[in-house]
């Protein structure tokens, strides 16, 4: 385990200065579009958070901590509050967002060299129920003069068209990850575990170097429901909230359970009932709800978890979804509730993105999936200064080289229980690469 920062705490010659004010002039704060948020962002790390036009994105970086090992959620979080302790912060709209922020993205297995890492940007601009803000973030001996939109925002550059994109295999060959599938399927029927959730990558070569607002605006208007989000190279639009923590409400959507769309609504809607009623996907769902509800528990004094799931239509595909809540208390012996990051430790990996038992799952995913899935399924997301913040599960994402931004790494997964099928379970990852695909092409129907 280590722990790296750009600007140790205990070596920041200053402290953190966090200005946040109001600000008037960005669109229409009635009718939100996520271009108002996402068209401010340079090419450079992108930052981004954003759902229906609210959220935050931010640039610049005025600290930087990487961490490794099953402790790197604890030691990003440690040196956050080290940060915080000594921070000059003037924050004149108050919400969740506003004053100092951090932006985080963690790898999904303990032993994954992709450890984690938080950003705390330079600039924030943030946006939230018809309220927008500005918040700068910089180290200093006092408080610096209220910040103006036009003095920290670049001249826009429109994102940069990626140009023609190849895919080809990943570490596994789509034939070779059905008979991954059928392990699983083995180790199921042997009594290993109950459910293993199993991905696959593939690898996407473009004819420029990917700008990663390219994919974010595309995402941000084709799958509005999702969290669409960039943290250090990690890019996609989640449908799964692991976990937001606000004034001591703390909120998780859990998925698990999809059915492909076809294009047809009618055929999609019998297709909507045919997963409401599906005992091979109310199975797969009922283990991710439970992971998530056993969590949770010892933090909350009340939970509250649906008894039937909805089902959730994106544009690729429907699940089954479960919004589970909770009132969050302070653990025995402990002066406050956790932080959102110390909860989506707590919570990670869930059932949806690992399988039941845990460690088992865990274990079979490293020994038969054949790659290393870095920060894809991991938490990412952000969190202030009081630790509320939203974290979801990086799925429906790519990771761009960092040595070479016209590679990017695409990922899906499935959950596999005993009625799984491979090839289902084949062309369930390919329904959910399409997000992606679409993010990386050109016109509505590049996919
Ligand atoms: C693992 C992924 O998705 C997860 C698996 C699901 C399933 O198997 O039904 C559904 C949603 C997610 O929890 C992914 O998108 O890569």
């Amino acid at each position: 385990m280590s722990t790296q920062t750009s600007a140790p705490a205990d070596a920041v010659p200053q402290p953190l200065v966090v200005r946040t004010v109001p600000l008037d002039d960005l669109g229409d704060t009635a009718t939100p579009d996520p271009h108002d948020l996402l068209d401010l962002l340079p090419t450079e790390r992108p930052l981004a958070w954003v759902r229906r036009g609210d959220g935050l994105v931010a640039w610049g970086e005025t600290m930087r901590v990487t961490v490794t090992g099953a402790g790197r959620f604890a030691d990003a979080e440690r040196v956050w509050h080290e940060v915080l302790a000594h921070a000059i912060v003037r924050d004149e709209v108050q919400l969740p967002g506003t004053g100092p922020v951090a932006f985080g993205s963690f790898a999904f297995d303990d032993e994954s060299p992709a450890g984690g890492v938080i950003v705390v940007p330079r600039v924030v601009v943030g946006r939230r129920g018809g309220r927008t803000w500005l918040t700068t973030i910089t180290s200093g001996p006092r408080l610096s003069p209220a910040p103006r939109l036009a003095d920290v925002v670049g001249p826009r550059v429109p994102p940069l068209d990626p140009g023609g994109v190849v895919y080809t295999d990943g570490a596994v060959s789509a034939d070779r990850w059905r008979e991954v599938v059928a392990r699983g399927i083995d180790a199921i029927r042997a009594g290993e575990v109950d459910k293993v959730v199993l991905a696959r990558d593939v690898q996407a070569r473009a004819e420029h170097p990917v700008d990663a607002r390219w994919a974010l605006e595309r995402l941000a208007v084709q799958y509005p429901s999702c969290w669409t989000f960039s943290v250090d190279g990690m890019v996609g639009a989640t449908p799964e909230l692991l976990v937001r923590s606000e004034k001591g409400l703390v909120t998780s959507r859990v998925l698990a359970g999809t059915i492909r769309r076809t294009g047809d609504d009618d055929a999609d809607v019998a297709r909507a009932a045919i997963l409401a009623h599906s005992s091979k996907d109310l199975e797969e769902h009922e283990y991710a709800v439970s992971s998530v509800a056993q969590a949770l528990e010892p933090f909350c004094s009340s939970t509250n978890v649906p008894d039937v799931p909805f089902v959730l239509h994106l544009p690729n595909v429907l699940h089954l979804a479960s919004d589970v809540t909770g009132v969050l208390t302070a653990p025995t012996g402990a002066a406050a509730h956790p932080s959102s990051l110390s909860l989506a430790a707590a919570l990670h990996p869930t059932a949806a993105v690992c399988g039941t038992p845990t460690t088992a799952a865990r274990e079979l995913i490293r020994a038969i999936e054949g790659m290393d899935r870095a920060r894809y399924a991991g938490p990412v997301g952000w969190f202030g200064a009081d630790g509320d913040g939203e974290w979801g599960i990086a799925l429906r994402s790519a990771a761009i080289d960092p040595d070479d931004p016209r590679k990017v790494r695409l990922f899906a997964g499935c959950g596999v229980v005993a009625a799984s099928d491979p090839p289902a379970e084949l062309a369930e990852s390919e329904a959910k690469l399409v997000p992606m695909r679409y993010a990386l092409g050109r016109d509505a129907s590049d996919s």
